[in-house]
């Protein structure tokens, strides 16, 4: 996908922050709280259509190769609007920077992660989180990594089915990966509010992981996670330790790069996969 914009007149560095708005809906002159005079770094690159759908991790090239990667998306609000925009973050500072116009192709390069940690403890800072940071650790060991981003909740079901939908539906993540609430306390939540979110379930793969956590544990029999798809990402639910995370991981690791190709349209013949 190829789609033109203009550069802002503030010189692009590699690891600044930027805006990218349309200037076909309003978006170029719409409110944002954190377009500040003296904060360069949000600067706008201004889309002359209307904003293409780009999911978390995309890579934006210009003529000379990588320029920007999309971070995050969102919508700002203005004058009775809330318009679209992604966060961009440069990668490499464009060649020659001018307020010509310049054609940004959209690449897809390895696997977006989420991770979220469900975890009273750990959101009050009462516990140091290791279950998330294994997570990335472990699927970017497997998979190479185009973005990775984490987060700690506590066991809210209804903050972790927003995010969710948020990660799925509008970031455009291609995997989610959640740690904890998913036994019987009686703030464990997790599978619930999972459900609540997801399309489509997943029964092999918790299957697979139920079979390879009862190999190595009978308490492997009280997880109740879910995995599921919402959009074109994959949801799934691991227990809280971080013995548990590695244990239900490796049983679903091999599958989920070809999960994640089918879910975004593949269509190759699985047969040589
Ligand atoms: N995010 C985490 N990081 C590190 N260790 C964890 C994490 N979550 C759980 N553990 C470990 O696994 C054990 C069992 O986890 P459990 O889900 O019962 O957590 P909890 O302490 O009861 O509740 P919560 O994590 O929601 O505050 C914990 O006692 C801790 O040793
Ligand atoms: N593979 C594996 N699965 C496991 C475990 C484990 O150590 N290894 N712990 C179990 C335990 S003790 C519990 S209580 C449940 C639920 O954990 P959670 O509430 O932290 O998600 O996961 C279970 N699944």
């Amino acid at each position: 996908m190829t789609f033109t914009v203009s550069l802002p007149e503030q010189l692009l560095a590699p690891g600044m922050t930027c805006l990218l708005v349309s200037d076909v809906m309003g978006g170029a002159s719409s409110f944002s709280p954190l377009d500040q005079p003296d904060q360069p770094g949000h600067a706008r690159i201004v889309c002359h259509a209307p904003l293409p759908d780009l999911r978390a991790g995309t890579f934006l090239d210009g003529p000379q190769g990588p320029l920007c990667q999309i971070e995050w998306s969102g919508r700002l609000p203005g004058n009775g609007t809330a318009t679209p925009c992604h966060w961009l973050r440069i990668v490499a500072a464009p060649q020659a920077q001018t307020s010509a116009d310049l054609q940004l192709t959209a690449r897809a390069e390895g696997l977006s992660l989420a991770w979220v940690t469900l975890s009273d403890k750990g959101s009050q800072g009462l516990r140091e989180d290791t279950s998330g940071p294994a997570i990335e650790e472990l699927v970017g060991t497997r998979y190479p990594l185009s973005l990775a981003k984490g987060f700690v909740l506590p066991d809210e079901p209804r903050a972790l089915r927003a995010l969710l939908t948020d990660l799925a539906l509008v970031q455009g993540f291609d995997l989610v990966l959640t740690t904890g609430g998913t036994g019987l306390a009686p703030r464990d939540t997790t599978p619930e509010a999972t459900l609540a979110a997801i399309e489509k379930r997943l029964p092999g793969f918790e299957l697979a992981m139920t079979m390879s956590s009862l190999a190595k544990t009978p308490h492997g029999a009280i997880s109740r996670a879910v995995a599921g798809t919402l959009g074109r990402t994959i949801i799934v639910n691991l227990p809280g330790s971080p013995k548990a995370v590695r244990e239900n991981l490796q049983a679903i690791l091999p599958a989920l790069g070809h999960a994640s190709e089918k879910l975004k349209g593949d269509p190759s013949d699985c047969a040589t996969a």
